[in-house]
């Protein structure tokens, strides 16, 4: 029941020579919310694009997808999409784009009424309620704060209820209260059985505690990859200890903006960096087993780091 990306190759040119992945390996579960997080230019909104099958034409992939043992289908309805851009009719309110988004798009067997309750569960979901009947709002029209619309744009793609949900940095250009109330919001979505993945710059501690995955890109590369909470150790097991009252994501990236090769080497060195490999396949093909949720060895502080590959 997970999803699986082995060997994620991404390229551009005719040559294929420029890497904007490479060689990225991981898989997501169920129950869970996995932050992808880098240095700007990294590469997550190239995996998250390519994760949803939605990449630029002028590049070039390599890899296996699979979603529930099967390959991705580009037109499945199982993947959903929420990108950085928003583009709503400012002249409507929240409940009537989501109330239009959810007739065109839901199946057409459904009555008014099922409908509806599709679209206030959403409003209550993505908590929309105080601002349901307020209109989204222009360039000349005071409408809906920019959390609002974060949380509708996410509501609009749950409504076909997707298994998948990826997300481009959903929590840009919000403060850390309105970050926060997103993410969280994501986590619920994600309790209900659903993989949530999203890219994000640099969480608070608070926000950056909700999330039970990370997968840490730099230059098209996993730096790290498993449990959240494990993170710490891990860099600090590799000789990049987080100062006190330093934030880990901070720490993270200021970390690998130190010089990649240095920690990539120091990383290796301390054998948790594993790159591709045969065991990784055979270990990539068991995960499929993996039950789903939240595990218990996440809030086990004895537990040495997690690491899934
Ligand atoms: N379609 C494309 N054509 C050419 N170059 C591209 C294309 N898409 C991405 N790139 C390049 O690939 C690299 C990774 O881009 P990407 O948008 O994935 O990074 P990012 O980690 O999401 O960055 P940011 O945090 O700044 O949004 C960048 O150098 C970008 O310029």
């Amino acid at each position: 029941m997970v999803m699986i990306w082995e060997n994620l190759t991404v390229t551009i040119g005719a040559d294929k020579k420029k890497k904007l992945l490479d060689g990225v390996t991981g898989f997501a579960q169920p129950g869970r919310i996995m932050a992808v997080m880098g240095p700007s230019g990294c590469g997550k909104t190239t995996l998250l694009t390519s994760l949803a099958g939605t990449h630029a034409a002028n590049v070039a992939e390599a890899g296996n997808i699979q979603i529930k043992g099967k390959r991705r289908n580009l037109y499945s309805k199982e993947v959903s999409f929420v990108g950085q851009e928003e583009l709503f009719l400012g002249t409507l309110t929240v409940k009537e784009t989501l109330t239009y988004s959810a007739n065109m798009r839901l199946p057409s067997k459904m009555t008014k009424q099922e409908i509806d309750k599709v679209v206030e569960d959403t409003i209550i979901e993505m908590g929309l309620e105080d601002c349901a009947n307020s209109k989204i709002g222009n360039w000349h029209l005071r409408g809906i704060s920019n959390g609002e619309k974060k949380r509708l744009s996410i509501g609009l793609e749950i409504l076909t209820q997707p298994f998948v949900l990826l997300l481009d940095e959903p929590t840009s250009g919000l403060d850390s209260a309105s970050a926060f109330y997103v993410i969280q919001a994501l986590s619920n979505i994600a309790l209900k059985g659903k993989i949530v993945i999203c890219s994000i710059h640099q969480p608070g501690c608070e926000t950056f505690n909700i999330f039970d995955d990370l997968l840490l890109l730099s230059s098209g590369e996993t730096v790290y990859f498993g449990e959240a909470n494990m993170a710490l150790k891990f860099f600090a097991d590799a000789g990049f200890p987080c100062p006190i009252k330093r934030n880990p994501s901070d720490h993270f990236l200021m970390s690998i903006n130190l010089d990649f090769d240095f920690i990539n080497e120091a990383l290796a060195r301390c054998h948790v960096l594993i790159r591709v490999s045969q065991e990784t396949t055979i270990l990539m093909s068991s995960v499929a087993d993996l039950p789903c949720g939240r595990r218990s060895s996440a809030t086990d502080p004895n537990d040495g780091p997690v690491l899934w590959y």
